[in-house]
């Protein structure tokens, strides 16, 4: 049976770890500023606000969500961003995704200023990301969450083979770059991949890390014996639970470690967010995080 990776203690860990960085700021008289933009009425959203509001408090990280009816004009949100790029107070934006479909969601990401890209976005950090560049610039929290776990769990990935299922900017993308960094053989699925193909990429992968959104994509039956299995998925069922991508039953039989949803990765997004804007902050003011994140 499967070692069940608990995320929401090592998230706990992690915003215990945040805090501990927000109160060496605060002696400074630096409160981190994480500012969110909810436009319209998505429920995974919903719940993502909800949660980072209540845990950045507790980790001493000052956050305040705007919100705007789905009908809200493009201009009225890239006038709001400009105004937080300018305002000292603020070290993170955050527009959550996805927007309605009348707002461009590339021009969002585009106009936050990259020093204040908490998720990672905007295309000056994809760039540095994908072209290993040094130095400090912020990586989309989910999968930057995920190899936190990773290396709390001692997972070694170098030479290992690893297979992202999902290419969103979100996590799939960010992910295959942060995998192959961490010298693992990477491959990245998606929904072109024909599922016989997917299935012989499964009986391979060591390492298998599911971002789609689709309740029982992946059976226990299909994965590798003891292999790693990291379960992003999102979904509602139709009794209010939630549930991940990957057959949670199936899949414990035959994996090593196996991420539960809920209390795996979504815990490990929101620590991870306060973790960047704690970062953020400290970059605004030139201030060195001591051996910041150091036994998470
Ligand atoms: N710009 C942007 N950045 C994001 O990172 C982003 C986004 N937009 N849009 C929506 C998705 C979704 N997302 C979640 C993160 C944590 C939980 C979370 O806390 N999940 C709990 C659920 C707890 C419960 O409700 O039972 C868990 O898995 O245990 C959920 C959803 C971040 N996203
Ligand atoms: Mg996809």
């Amino acid at each position: 049976m499967a070692v069940i990776i608990d995320g929401k203690a090592i998230a706990k860990r992690l915003r215990d770890a945040v805090a501990v960085q927000a109160a060496n700021l605060e002696t400074k008289g630096i409160i981190p500023g994480l500012a969110v933009i909810l436009i319209g009425d998505d429920p995974a959203s919903e719940i993502y606000v909800r949660n980072k509001e209540r845990a950045a408090q507790k980790a001493g990280v000052n956050a305040q969500t705007i919100k705007y009816t789905a009908d809200v004009s493009e201009v009225t949100v890239l006038m709001k961003i400009k105004e937080l790029n300018l305002d000292p107070k603020i070290d993170a934006i955050l527009v959550q995704s996805p927007v309605p479909a009348h707002i461009n969601e590339e021009l969002i990401q585009e106009t936050i200023d990259p020093s204040k890209d908490v998720d990672g976005f905007h295309p000056e950090n994809i760039g540095r990301l994908y072209a290993n560049r040094s130095g400090y610039y912020p990586v989309a929290n989910t999968p930057r969450g995920i190899m936190t776990m990773l290396a709390h769990e001692q997972i070694d990935l170098a030479g290992k083979n690893a297979l992202v299922v999902g290419r969103s900017i979100l996590v799939g993308r960010p992910m295959f770059a942060l995998l192959q960094q961490a010298n693992a053989t990477v491959t990245l699925a998606h929904r072109y991949t024909p599922s016989d193909t997917l299935m012989h990429l499964l009986a391979d992968a060591d390492v298998v890390i599911v971002a789609v959104g689709q309740a029982g994509l992946i059976q226990g039956t299909s994965l590798k014996d003891g292999a790693v299995v990291i379960d992003v998925g999102i979904n509602r069922l139709a009794d209010g639970s939630l549930t991940g991508d990957v057959d949670f039953a199936s899949a414990q039989e035959v994996a090593a470690a196996i991420t539960p949803v809920p209390g795996g990765v979504g815990p490990m997004t929101i620590a991870t967010l306060l973790q960047t804007t704690v970062e953020l902050a400290a970059q605004h003011h030139q201030i060195e995080l001591e051996q910041a994140w150091q036994n998470i």
